[in-house]
């Protein structure tokens, strides 16, 4: 099985070229090609296949030609991948799948605009954010509130007084079930200044990750509101790096760098 790796900001993907939708991808592979001493270690798997050939998503196939199967790291699925599109996309381009500054791409949560920008950064239009209440996590007996944001998959985005960068997050922070039935991606993080954020996040199905870019929307949705706004421009650093978020009235748009880094034969039982 060929396989690409990937990241984008050091959330890291194995890439699996799929165009016929030959493979059958069990949670236990994805598991196994995750893990990070027995496999080649990732965050997630994109598996690339054609829309039409992908009936969940089939409806996609007259703007998007190419789906992004996602799968986080313990062979859940989850509805949207910020950074994981940003690192489709950059694959798309370099194999010469896709070509021109403006693409779509298919994914759980519906068709995203992709653009590659003049410095070789990737921009998704990532969609609306839709700000459904509050809700509280539990980070080493702490209790932190937060806001609950809908970015096609579910975060929960709390800032915090404490320094992030001291958070124990080796282990799930806690959340409310009742609030969040199919689990959350939990991020925690430090308004600085006025347009700036430093977050770490804990990734449903991955654990802390060092960078997630819904997650980023989330958190630049729930930085806002501690100003009053519900637009604007937000860098958010990560342990991985620095992303740009865009709010603005209709959608969020998510840019940052994407790299393929290399490429192999995976030879771990289908
Ligand atoms: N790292 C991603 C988010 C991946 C999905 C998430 N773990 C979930 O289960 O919802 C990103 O960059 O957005």
């Amino acid at each position: 099985m060929r396989f690409l790796k990937g990241h984008g900001t050091e959330n890291d993907f194995v890439i699996l070229p799929d165009p016929d939708g030959e493979l059958d991808l069990s949670a236990a592979l994805v598991a196994a090609i995750c893990e990070r001493r027995s496999g080649i270690g990732a965050d997630g798997v994109l598996r690339v296949v054609r829309t039409k050939l992908s009936p969940e998503v089939a409806d996609q196939a007259t703007t998007a030609e190419w789906f992004m199967d996602y799968r986080n790291a313990d062979g859940s699925m989850a509805e949207m991948c910020g950074n994981g599109a940003r690192v489709f996309a950059r694959y798309l381009v370099e194999t010469g799948l896709a070509g021109g500054s403006e693409f779509d791409v298919a994914t759980r949560g519906g068709v995203r605009r992709i653009r590659i920008e003049d410095n070789g950064d990737v921009t998704v239009d990532m969609g609306k954010p839709v700000v459904r209440g509050t809700s509280v996590t539990t980070v080493t007996g702490q209790e932190y509130e937060g806001v609950h944001v809908d970015i096609g998959n579910p975060h929960l985005a709390c800032a915090i007084g404490d320094p992030v960068a001291q958070l124990d997050l080796t282990h799930q922070p806690g959340f409310d079930p009742g609030v969040f039935p199919r689990g959350v991606n939990i991020e925690l993080f430090n308004a600085v200044g006025a347009s700036r954020a430093v977050m770490r996040v804990y990734e449903r199905g991955s654990g802390e990750t060092r960078s997630c870019g819904t997650g980023t929307i989330a958190t630049a949705v729930a930085a806002a509101a501690l100003s009053g706004e519900t637009t604007g421009t937000w860098t958010i650093e990560v342990p991985g790096g620095t992303v740009v978020v865009t709010l603005d009235e209709e959608t969020s748009y998510l840019t940052g760098p994407a790299v393929i880094l290399a490429s192999g034969n995976l030879m771990l039982a289908e």
